[in-house]
């Protein structure tokens, strides 16, 4: 499914808004989950996207990734520290989670039925984005006539109809084939690109993450906190095999592994 949420401003623990000026950012932010044991998911993770860029987070299993993500749509509620997002913000999951019963066409203009527009109207809207995605031919196929790259790009037009300037993405390609995956990449690099949106990506894959951002952020393993960030200087378009990729994942996944042989994990 798709969660959009708006936040006009910053949501404090104590719910007083603040200001912000990123795209996305999180101060200090810790998030315990209730229970008998109280699983410290984050701690003290301080975190901006800048407007129009695209920031990728890895780490390991159960590095609390999802949560964050949960936490900056709004899904869920930080336990300390603040989250904002400036405008709106919409996520996609793993898991298209389209309702099975529609079309990809009424999938995507579902958040516009929501939003209150009139069915022409987002009838017409919804078209645009399948067309965006490529599926302007598929319009009335429903979940289970389309592949698994095809549900992932109606899932992606969905969340693009909600005409939110940021993206959540929680590792949206993990479940597709290598190939696919990469004509997705393209299609989301152009689409970023073409539509400045802000973006933050969830995903183990560290060379998914470097071919698609302008940033890695490393978590580390439970609670997660930040270990390193890695800026992406390699020039655009990138090719997930190109060797500068290769260079800078080889990297990344050494400080992974590392980290995650600290945690016994
Ligand atoms: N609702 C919840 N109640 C209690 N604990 C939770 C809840 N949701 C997540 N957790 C725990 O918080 C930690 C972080 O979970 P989260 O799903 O955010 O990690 P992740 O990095 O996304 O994992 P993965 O990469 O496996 O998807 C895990 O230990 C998880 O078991």
């Amino acid at each position: 499914m798709t969660a959009a949420v708006t936040t006009a401003a910053a949501r404090g623990e104590d719910g007083v808004a603040t200001s912000t000026r990123h795209a996305v950012t999180l101060r200090g932010v810790t998030k315990r989950y209730a229970g008998e044991h109280g699983v410290l998911a984050l701690d003290g993770i301080d975190l901006q996207v800048h407007p129009g860029e695209f920031v990728c987070l890895v780490g390991a299993s159960g590095c609390g990734k999802s949560t964050l993500l949960n936490l900056v749509s709004g899904l869920d509620d930080v336990s300390s520290g603040e989250v904002g997002v400036d405008g709106h913000a919409a996520l996609m999951f793993q898991e298209s989670a389209l309702f099975p019963w529609l079309s990809a066409l009424d999938n995507v203009a579902t958040p516009l039925r929501l939003k209150g527009v009139g069915r022409k109207d987002r009838e017409a809207r919804a078209r645009e984005y399948l067309d965006v995605v490529h599926l302007g031919d598929f319009a009335d196929r429903r979940p289970h006539e389309l592949s698994g790259g095809m549900r992932q790009r109606v899932a992606l037009a969905r969340t693009l109809a909600t005409q939110a300037p940021v993206l959540l993405m929680d590792e949206p390609f993990g479940a597709l084939d290598a190939m696919t995956r990469d004509l997705l990449h393209d299609e989301l690099e152009s689409i970023w690109r073409e539509r400045s949106l802000s973006v933050l990506f969830v995903t183990h894959n560290v060379r998914e993450a470097v071919r698609l951002g302008d940033r890695v952020v490393l978590l580390s393993s439970r609670p997660g906190r930040i270990v390193k960030e890695y800026p992406v200087d390699i020039t655009r378009p990138r090719r997930i095999e190109d060797s500068a990729v290769s260079t800078l994942s080889g990297e990344i996944t050494h400080a992974l592994r590392e980290e995650v042989a600290r945690h016994g994990a």
